[in-house]
């Protein structure tokens, strides 16, 4: 049953964000200039694994103060001053109703009738205190030692659809800002949750059916199908006009087979599929004609073998309050886009969701996340600046918990897969979280820059064995040419793809379709 709901907007104070002191941003600053150093950085010129936790285990003590809750926010512009005067929580009488689209989509998938009014209620202050963080056993402190500043921005709704676009990213600034929290906590219009403690995330929320197919949806499936082509129509350009290419006037042989797997390798689709395709090939049509349109067919055929056994849908198991979800990637992936628009996809579904501002280095993307849960009504744990990553996780999971979440969300700052460092951080994360439930995080996820091509697969490779990933969603697919490079992943790692990313806006994000995807790349109809 899909499950749709509507969300309303509140007016409620600003949120505060004031200057950091000196001595705080500049350890923050040398943090995030490690962050920001080129791909090329090798390990061997970072600092050693024992310094740089050193090093991060002192932010924590330096940048945590108290910690606050944040009052929700009136409907503030995406780009925020940096102080907005502090009020009382301000009640607005009565504000209409706004149905955010894809609430709209999940009631008309539901066989819901849209309500026509949802009424006003009143905020209530909550405070919310911060939960000591235990020690780690490790002789590496943790940040959890220290008391920690936590901003809790409790969200009342959905912004209305003027609101919906994508999210301009401050430039990098210097790290003098922090999270100022305010006072009132709002409780989200009420929705009624899944039924069963498994739920499948596609575009909506649903109980999970083991046998049953996921429901056809014939009319946006295909605007879906169109989109996802035009997406891909530079890699199946490309591809398509080099098989073009080889095939003109030749017969099927071994000449023809070589320069095809060629072609398929530099399209990125890794050498065990361009064989997969080639074997295909010649099991039926060797010493014959065959034309291009022939070979795509097939291509599709085979590309879809290697696809269908990854593309799942992304599995909540309820039962876990909260389920965590830990996004990591390299710098720039799309991972707080990607949480922005799941987290829209879990609160229309009617699952409560906590947002954790995990990205302690920079204050974009904290600031990013808060607009993200601005826009799905999903409350947002942030820290200061700098503050331990791990710490943040710990505190947010214990947020979440008592105030009954369903799903906690837990971005992470980027990182390069070959700064050993920073990659220490990311288990310490994983190791602190575990703490509270030895499943947790439940989900891992990785996002993937289409465009990145080749190096991918090397992402995939380390962030799985230190963070644990076990699902992946690639993002950027809308206009590259290297849109490949996941079926070279697929066939390497076999790591569940939940979904892909083709563009910049809340929706979309779309559940990954081998079929689909298969004949998009392939060209074929
Ligand atoms: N075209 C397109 N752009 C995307 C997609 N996903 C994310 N982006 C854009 O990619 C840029 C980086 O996205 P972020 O979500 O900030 O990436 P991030 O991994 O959180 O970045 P860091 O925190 O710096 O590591 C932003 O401009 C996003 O709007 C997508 O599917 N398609």
């Amino acid at each position: 049953m899909a499950l749709g709901f509507i969300k309303k907007i509140f007016s409620f104070g600003k949120k505060e964000v004031e200057e950091v002191s000196a001595e705080e941003p500049q350890v923050a600053a040398e943090a995030q200039e490690s962050l920001a150093a080129p791909a090329d950085d090798t390990v061997a010129s970072a600092p050693s694994v024992e310094e740089a936790v050193e090093e991060a285990a002192v932010l924590p003590a330096e940048a945590l103060g108290a910690i606050e809750v944040e009052s929700p926010v009136a409907d503030e512009p995406a780009t925020k001053p940096e102080t907005v005067a502090e009020s009382e929580p301000e009640i607005l009488p009565e504000i209409a109703p706004v149905v955010v689209e894809q609430v709209e989509a999940a009631a008309e998938a539901s066989g819901r009738a849209e309500p026509e009014h949802i009424p006003a209620f009143e905020p209530h202050a909550v405070p919310v205190e911060s939960a000591p963080v235990p020690e780690e056993p490790e002789p590496e402190p943790e940040a959890a030692d220290e008391p920690s500043g936590i901003a809790i921005d409790m969200i009342p709704g959905p912004m209305d659809d003027a609101d919906i676009g994508p999210v301009e990213i401050p430039a990098p600034e210097a790290p003098t800002a922090d999270i100022e929290p305010a006072g009132a906590v709002d409780t989200p219009a009420p929705v009624a949750k899944p039924s069963t403690n498994k739920v499948t995330v596609t575009r909506f929320v649903e109980d999970k059916k083991p046998d049953e197919p996921l429901p056809a949806e014939p009319a946006r499936r295909l605007s879906w199908f169109e989109r996802l082509r035009k997406g891909l129509s530079r890699s199946s350009q490309q591809l398509g006009d080099s098989i073009g290419g080889i095939f003109t006037k030749r017969k099927l042989d071994e000449d023809t087979l070589q320069d095809l797997e060629d072609v398929l390798i530099q399209a990125d689709l890794g050498m065990e599929t361009a064989i997969r395709v080639t074997d295909a090939l010649s099991a039926t049509r060797y010493g014959k004609d065959i034309s291009t349109d022939e070979v795509r067919t097939i291509m599709a055929t085979e590309i879809e073998k290697v696809l269908g056994p990854v593309a799942k849908p992304l599995e909540l198991d309820l039962s876990h309050k909260p389920h965590v979800i830990l996004v990591v990637g390299v710098n720039g992936t799309g991972k707080t886009t990607t949480i922005g628009k799941l987290a829209a996809k879990l609160t229309a579904g009617g699952l409560n969701v906590m947002l954790a501002a995990g990205d302690t280095f920079r204050a974009a993307a904290i600031e990013q996340l808060h607009i993200w849960g601005k826009r799905t009504g999903a409350p947002v744990v942030s820290s200061k600046l700098g503050a331990d990553a791990a710490g943040l996780a710990f505190d947010a999971w214990k947020q979440a918990k008592e105030a009954g979440s369903d799903v906690l969300i837990i971005d992470t700052a980027g990182r390069l897969q070959n700064r050993a460092e920073l990659m220490e951080e990311l288990a310490k994360i994983v190791r602190v979280l575990g703490k509270h439930d030895p499943d947790a995080p439940h989900t891992v996820l990785q996002t993937l820059d289409a465009t990145t091509g080749q190096n991918a697969l090397n992402q995939v490779e380390i962030f799985k064995n230190i963070a644990g990933v076990n699902g992946l969603v690639m993002t950027k697919l809308d206009g590259t040419a290297r849109g490949g490079i996941l079926v070279a992943i697929s066939a390497k790692h076999k790591l569940p793809v939940y979904f892909i990313g083709v563009g910049e806006q809340v929706d979309d994000l779309e559940p990954f379709a081998a079929k689909d995807f298969a004949k998009a790349i392939a060209g074929v109809a």
